[in-house]
């Protein structure tokens, strides 16, 4: 379990995230959801501590990681996978030595152990025979895959994906929120996901938080989410024709 106890973070004069606290679950999808530019990505930096907080407690099982020091948030950070917007593949990098990148910067294996691992994890993500190819050659479901074939190769404990569906089309979409729910369940990880796609949300959401204007107003999984009366999340839920229709038949 992650847990997040009253997160206040400020660039500047401008402060984007306001006392958040949360816990996300073990061996669950967790979804951070809001609008753009409501501060999900800077609260998902600030957890795997890409960004320093002002205040507030980050705690992974019950290890508060936001007290310890660089060095020691290495043996946390190994146990970390992640899904960044777009793909974060390197172009001039080809598949294979993509997803080998972080089995070369933690892993104490051998070669032939690395490539067996890689052939795991591109078995696992549903594409094969893909090793020798760039980023450039693959289309961007593809291109999806491998990256989530790079988040899983050190067989992380917690998985953190930023906007996972960006770029793709609805059916693509579903075919990787799918991969990411099966993996989480699979190996048990702790899985956060930011997203303002409802699709994901109602397909894959079991816990859900909704962030708005920097601060949570609302937590609850996705049967809760339609009958919340909170009116900036239904603002947010039913901002989409398909979902005020949903709305309409269900009265
Ligand atoms: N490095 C930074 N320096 C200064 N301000 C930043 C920085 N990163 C983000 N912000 C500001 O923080 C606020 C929240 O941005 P954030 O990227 O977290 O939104 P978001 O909800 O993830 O949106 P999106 O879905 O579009 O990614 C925005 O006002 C943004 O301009």
């Amino acid at each position: 379990m992650i847990e997040i106890k009253n997160i206040n973070k400020s660039f500047g004069d401008n402060q984007v995230i306001f006392d958040v606290s949360a816990q996300f679950q073990t061996g669950h999808t967790n979804l951070i959801i809001g609008q753009s530019g409501h501060g999900k990505t800077v609260l998902l930096k600030t957890m795997v501590g890409l960004h320093s907080i002002d205040s507030g407690k980050i705690i992974y099982s019950d290890k508060v990681f936001s007290e310890m020091d660089f060095d020691d948030q290495k043996s946390i950070r190994k146990e970390i996978g992640m899904l960044f917007q777009g793909s974060a593949l390197f172009d001039s990098l080809t598949v294979e030595e993509n997803i080998r990148f972080p089995l070369d910067m933690f892993a104490e294996q051998s070669k032939e152990e690395k490539r067996e691992r890689v052939n795991f994890c591109l078995k696992r993500v549903k594409l094969e025979n893909v090793n020798h190819l760039y980023p450039s050659e693959i289309s961007g479901g593809m291109q999806k895959r491998v990256a989530i074939a790079r988040a899983i190769a050190l067989n992380p404990k917690y998985l953190f994906c930023d906007e996972p569906n960006s770029g793709l089309d609805p059916k693509t979409s579903i075919v990787i929120d799918n991969l990411i729910y099966e993996i989480t369940k699979e190996y048990g990880i702790t899985t956060i996901i930011n997203t303002h796609d409802m699709n994901s949300v109602m397909g894959i959401g079991e816990k859900i938080i909704f962030i708005y204007e920097g601060r949570k107003l609302w937590e609850g999984d996705k049967e809760d989410l339609l009958s919340a009366s909170e009116e900036r999340l239904n603002d947010f839920v039913f901002a989409s024709e398909l979902f005020k229709r949903i709305k309409k038949n269900e009265k």
